[in-house]
C-alpha cells in the first residue's frame, strides 16, 4: 500500500504522469481520496478513484521536468495557444519527445481541428532525448489536427527510423509520392493508412498562362473539388475567361460564408473561407477546382497579375460573348415558344373549364333543389287528392266527387287518371279534343244522324245478343232507348274527324292509360268498332246495367259525349251506381269523355233524356277473354242464354 510521499503514475488516456502522494482521506478507516502532485509542473490534483493510480516501485519519475520543456516548446506559441493549451498538451509532449526516436507507431489524426500543431510536430522531431528514459513504444500521437504534407511525411519517416506503422487521418494533402517511401530499403515502416485522407496526384500545378508563363499553384490551396462543378452547374451567372486551357468562371450567385463547409468527392468537410460572393472556380483539362480560401487565392494571384485582372472585372466579364446565331437554334426556339404558348392556352382552357364545371355544379345542385322541394309539393298534393278520392268514392258526395275526379284528371293527367281508375274505376275528363274538333264531330254526327248515306244509318240499340254478341238481339225502347250507328273508321263516307278521335281515344287508352294503369297493362287491349248513339228525346234513356255482365270480353268503356247546348232541365247523365246505393251523376256535355271498367264494378244506367243527346261509344276488348266467349261458347250455353235472355224479355214486358 502506498504512503504518503510515494511515487505513483496517474493513469490519463492511457497516458502515464508521474507524481507524489501528497496525503490520503480516510472516511471509518477506509482510504477515499488521494491528493497528488504532478512532478513535471508541481500542481496538485484530488483523486477519488484508485484505479487512476499506478503505485509501486515501477513508477519512478521522469528526469526530465517541466520547465525545461516548456522552455523549449514556448517559442513555437502563439499567445492564444500559450494561455489555453500548452497546460494540457505539456505532459504529452514531454512524454512523446522522450520517445520519438523509438516509436513503433505513429498516428496523426484530425482532433483538435482548430490547432495547428505542426511547429510541435517538428519541435518534437528535433528534441534531443534520453535514451534510458523513455518507454519502448508510444502508440498514439494525440497532439493532432496537422497539416501534413508530403515532406512532413519524410520528415517523420526519417527522424523515426524504427517505425513500423505510420497512420495518417484526415491530412487532407498527401501524394501518391510517399508511396515510394514505403520501399525504402533504410526504412521499416511496413505499412501507411490513410483513414479519410485525400491523396492527390500531383504537388505542385503549373498552370501555363497565355504569355507563356508558368504559374505554381501548391496543393493547399486549390482542391478538385466535385461539389465545385456543382457551383458551376447551379450558378446562374457565370462569367469566363480562357487561357491556354485554362478556363477561369467567376461565380457569383453562390455566397459562400467564412465558415462554409462543402463536402468533397472523399467525403470529407472542408471549410471555406469567402467572405465574397465571387468565388472563382477554375476548370483545368475537364476538372473543376475552387480556392478554399481568399488567402490561397490571393497567393495564386500574386504569382500571375493577369489573373487578378479577371477577378477584378468580374462583372465584366459576366457577359457571355454572344455565340453565333445556329439557325437550329433558332428554329427549336421557335419549337419551344410556339409549344409554349400552346401549352399556356390548354393551361387557360382547363382553367375556364374547371370554372364551368364548378358553375355547372353549383346550378344542378340549385335545379335539383328546386326540383325535390316542387316533388315534395307534387307528392302532398297528390297524395291529397287521393285521400278526398278515396273518402268520396266511399259514396258521401257524388257532385263532389266528379268534381274532384275531374280536377284529378286535369291536374295530374295520366299517371293519376291511371290511379282513379284503379280507386273508384271510372274517370271523367274534360276536353278530349278541345272544343273546335269536338264541334266539328258533333256536326258530322248530327248530319249523319239526319241524312243517312252509303249504308251508314242508325239503327234502333239492340240488347242482349248474349255472351258472344251473335245470339238473341231484341230491341227494347223502355230498356234502351237509343238509335246507334256502328262504324269500324274504314267506311268510304265515315267523316275523317270520327277516325281522328277514335285515334284520339285510342292513343290515350292503348297508350297512355295502358302504359301506367296495374290492370290494363296486364291486358291486351283492343278496340272495337265505335258505336255513335242518339237518345231521341222524349224521355228515352237506358235503364241500370252493366256492359260486360257475363265476360263478354269489354274491359274498357270510353263515352264521348256530344252535346253542346245541354242543360239541366235536359235529363240524360250518365249515372254510376256505387256502393250502397249512392250514385254519381254526369252531365254528357260536349268534348265529356267518361272511362270506365265494363265489368261488374261500374253498373250504370242512362237517365230519361228530353231532347236528342249524342255520344260516341267505344269498348276496349280484353283480347283473351273475348276470344275464349268466341270461341268455347257451345252449342248447349247458347240455348241455356237464349233461354235466359227470352226470360229477361218477358220480364221486362210484363
Ligand atoms: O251513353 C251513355 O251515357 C251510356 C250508354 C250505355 O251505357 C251503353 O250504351 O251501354
Ligand atoms: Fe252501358
Amino acid at each position: 500500500m502506498a504512503a504518503v510521499g510515494s511515487t505513483a503514475m496517474r493513469v490519463l488516456d492511457d497516458m502515464f504522469f508521474p507524481c507524489t502522494i501528497e496525503s490520503i482521506s480516510y472516511a471509518d478507516g477506509v482510504a477515499v481520496a488521494w491528493t497528488i502532485r504532478y512532478m513535471d509542473d508541481g500542481t496538485i490534483e484530488c483523486i477519488t478513484d484508485l484505479d487512476e493510480l499506478v503505485l509501486g516501485k515501477d513508477a519512478a519519475p521522469p528526469c526530465v521536468s517541466l520547465p525545461l520543456v516548456f522552455d523549449q516548446v514556448a517559442p513555437f506559441l502563439t499567445p492564444w495557444e500559450h494561455a489555453t493549451v500548452i497546460r494540457n498538451l505539456s505532459k504529452d509532449l514531454r512524454a512523446l519527445a522522450m520517445q520519438a526516436h523509438r516509436w513503433l507507431t505513429l498516428v496523426v489524426g484530425p482532433e483538435p481541428p482548430d490547432i495547428r500543431l505542426d511547429r510541435y510536430l517538428h519541435w518534437l522531431l528535433h528534441l534531443p532525448t534520453d535514451a534510458g528514459l523513455v518507454k519502448t513504444s508510444v502508440t498514439t500521437l494525440k497532439a493532432t489536427g496537422l497539416h501534413v504534407t508530403d515532406r512532413d511525411v519524410g520528415y517523420i519517416i526519417r527522424q523515426c527510423p524504427r517505425l513500423l506503422h505510420l497512420g495518417l487521418a484526415y491530412c487532407p494533402l498527401v501524394s501518391y509520392q510517399i508511396f515510394p517511401l514505403l520501399q525504402f530499403p533504410a526504412l521499416q515502416l511496413g505499412s501507411l493508412d490513410l483513414y479519410m485522407t485525400r491523396v492527390v496526384h500531383w504537388e505542385m500545378l503549373l498552370l501555363k498562362a497565355a504569355t507563356g508563363d508558368i504559374v505554381e499553384v501548391y496543393p493547399s490551396g486549390l482542391v478538385p473539388f466535385r461539389v465545385a462543378a456543382d457551383i458551376l452547374a447551379a450558378a446562374t451567372h457565370a462569367s469566363h475567361a480562357t487561357m491556354t486551357g485554362i478556363e477561369v468562371c467567376f461565380v457569383d450567385t453562390i455566397q459562400l460564408d467564412a465558415t462554409a463547409y462543402v463536402d468533397d468527392d472523399w467525403g470529407a468537410k472542408h471549410a471555406f473561407s469567402w467572405s465574397r460572393a465571387i468565388l472563382p472556380v477554375v476548370r483545368i483539362s475537364g476538372e473543376t477546382f475552387v480556392f478554399r480560401s481568399e488567402d490561397d487565392m490571393t497567393r495564386w494571384l500574386t504569382e500571375k497579375p493577369q489573373w487578378a485582372a479577371l477577378l477584378a472585372t468580374p462583372r465584366a466579364l459576366r457577359q457571355r460573348p454572344e455565340k453565333a446565331k445556329d439557325p437550329l437554334d433558332e428554329q427549336a426556339k421557335l419549337v419551344f415558344a410556339s409549344l409554349q404558348e400552346w401549352k399556356e392556352s390548354l393551361e387557360s382552357q382547363v382553367n375556364a373549364l374547371t370554372v364551368a364545371f364548378m358553375q355547372a355544379q353549383e346550378e344542378h345542385r340549385a335545379a335539383k333543389d328546386a326540383y325535390d322541394t316542387v316533388e315534395r309539393q307534387r307528392v302532398a298534393v297528390e297524395q291529397q287528392a287521393n285521400r278526398a278520392v278515396l273518402a268520396l268514392s266511399m259514396g258521401r258526395d257524388s257532385a263532389i266527387e266528379l268534381v274532384i275526379t275531374t280536377f284529378i284528371g286535369a291536374l295530374l293527367w295520366h299517371r293519376d287518371m291511371g290511379r282513379a281508375l284503379q280507386l273508384q274505376h271510372f274517370v271523367v275528363w274534360d276536353g278530349l279534343l278541345g272544343h273546335t274538333m269536338a264541334m266539328q264531330l258533333y256536326d258530322a254526327v248530327v248530319r249523319l244522324h239526319q241524312v243517312p248515306g252509303d249504308g251508314l244509318a242508325f239503327e234502333r240499340g239492340a240488347l242482349a245478343g248474349g255472351k258472344t254478341g251473335r245470339n238473341l238481339r231484341y230491341e227494347m225502347s223502355s230498356v234502351r232507348g237509343d238509335d246507334v250507328l256502328w262504324l269500324d273508321g274504314t267506311e268510304s263516307s265515315c267523316p275523317p274527324v270520327i277516325v281522328a278521335t277514335m285515334r284520339q281515344i285510342d292513343r290515350l287508352v292503348l297508350e297512355r292509360l295502358g302504359a301506367v294503369q296495374a290492370e290494363l297493362q296486364r291486358t291486351s287491349l283492343t278496340r272495337q268498332r265505335a258505336m255513335v248513339t242518339c237518345y231521341p228525346g222524349q224521355g228515352a234513356s237506358y235503364i241500370k246495367h252493366c256492359d260486360n255482365p257475363n265476360g263478354n270480353g269489354r274491359k274498357i268503356t270510353a263515352i264521348l259525349y256530344l252535346n253542346p247546348h245541354w242543360t239541366d232541365t235536359d235529363g240524360g247523365e250518365l249515372m254510376i251506381h256505387r256502393r250502397e246505393s249512392a250514385l254519381v251523376t254526369i252531365e254528357p256535355v260536349l268534348d265529356r269523355l267518361v272511362l270506365f271498367f265494363s265489368d261488374a264494378r261500374v253498373p250504370h244506367q242512362v237517365a230519361p233524356t228530353a231532347v236528342k243527346r249524342f255520344a260516341l261509344t267505344v269498348w276496349y276488348m280484353d283480347w283473351d277473354e273475348y276470344m275464349a266467349a268466341q270461341l268455347f261458347t257451345d252449342e248447349c250455353t247458347h240455348t241455356a242464354e237464349r233461354a235466359k235472355i227470352e226470360s229477361e224479355i218477358r220480364k221486362f214486358e210484363s
